[in-house]
């Protein structure tokens, strides 16, 4: 999949770096330090629940604001909720609202949709997205636990059939069994369907995935230049030069 220059689920795992300045002074920072190291990543995602505190007016501003200055760069919006481990409160219904009117008004390349929300919810988006051209990652997080790797396959498998285009899974593991499962699931997965797919196992525990993920077939690395947004990150610079090893 070609995303302006960026082949995600080709080659080596894409580095996707988080800005979540909270308002437009915080992510014109996040703008410099970007531009500084532009060689230390692919893919930009805006953390939409970063900001909260502001208008919507202010909110679409500052994502427009990272899109003209990095046009040549594929950008990804994220709205990530409380619930999945992000700092969004809104309802299902302003969710809904907030990434239709995301999609509507803003020239992004990918949109995360979190794939347990509302199956009506989930539709409406994913074909809003379509319609307009936007890559659809589906994404499912669980900051507490990891399922089986039974149900892992199952999710991946709803989520191609939901329309999702990049499939994204984000775990707590227990211990490194459950590292392994999601490692196996990531496998599994790109051997199975035509899809690039994701596989985070968070915390200490889980940071291999974050590094050699790629493997096992996982497409993307979350990473960041600055602040970290997740727990077991490995931040851009020390990722880029170790990412390699891996080739
Ligand atoms: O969902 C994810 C993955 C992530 O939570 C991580 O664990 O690295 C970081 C988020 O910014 C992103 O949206």
């Amino acid at each position: 999949m070609k995303i302006k220059n960026v082949n995600i689920g080709e080659g080596s795992p894409k580095i996707v770096v988080s800005f979540s300045g909270h308002n437009l002074t915080e992510i014109k920072r996040e703008l410099n330090v970007a531009h500084e190291n532009n060689d230390k990543f692919d893919i930009i995602e805006i953390r939409g629940d970063s900001f909260e505190a502001l208008s919507r007016e202010e909110h679409i501003e500052c994502v427009q604001t990272v899109i003209s200055e990095l046009s040549h760069i594929p950008i990804l919006y994220t709205y990530r909720t409380i619930q999945e481990g992000g700092k969004g409160g809104k309802s299902a219904a302003e969710y809904e609202a907030l990434l239709s009117e995301i999609i509507e008004l803003c020239d992004i390349d990918i949109i995360d949709i979190e794939f347990f929300k509302y199956e009506d919810i989930v539709d409406h988006l994913v074909k809003k997205a379509k319609e307009k051209g936007v890559t659809v990652l589906l994404s499912v997080h669980d900051m507490e636990d990891t399922p089986h790797f039974e149900e892992m396959m199952a999710t991946y498998q709803a989520m191609i059939a939901q329309g999702g285009e990049i499939l994204k899974l984000a775990y707590m593991p227990k211990n490194g069994r459950d590292v392994l499962s999601v490692l196996s699931a990531v496998h599994d997965a790109r051997q199975a369907f035509d899809k690039p797919v994701v596989g985070i196992s968070m915390g200490e525990t889980g940071r291999i995935t974050r590094l050699a993920g790629g493997v096992f077939g996982s497409c993307l690395m979350y990473s960041y230049l600055e602040d970290s947004v997740a727990d077991g990150q490995i931040d851009a610079h020390l990722l880029k030069q170790n990412l390699t090893k891996f080739d």
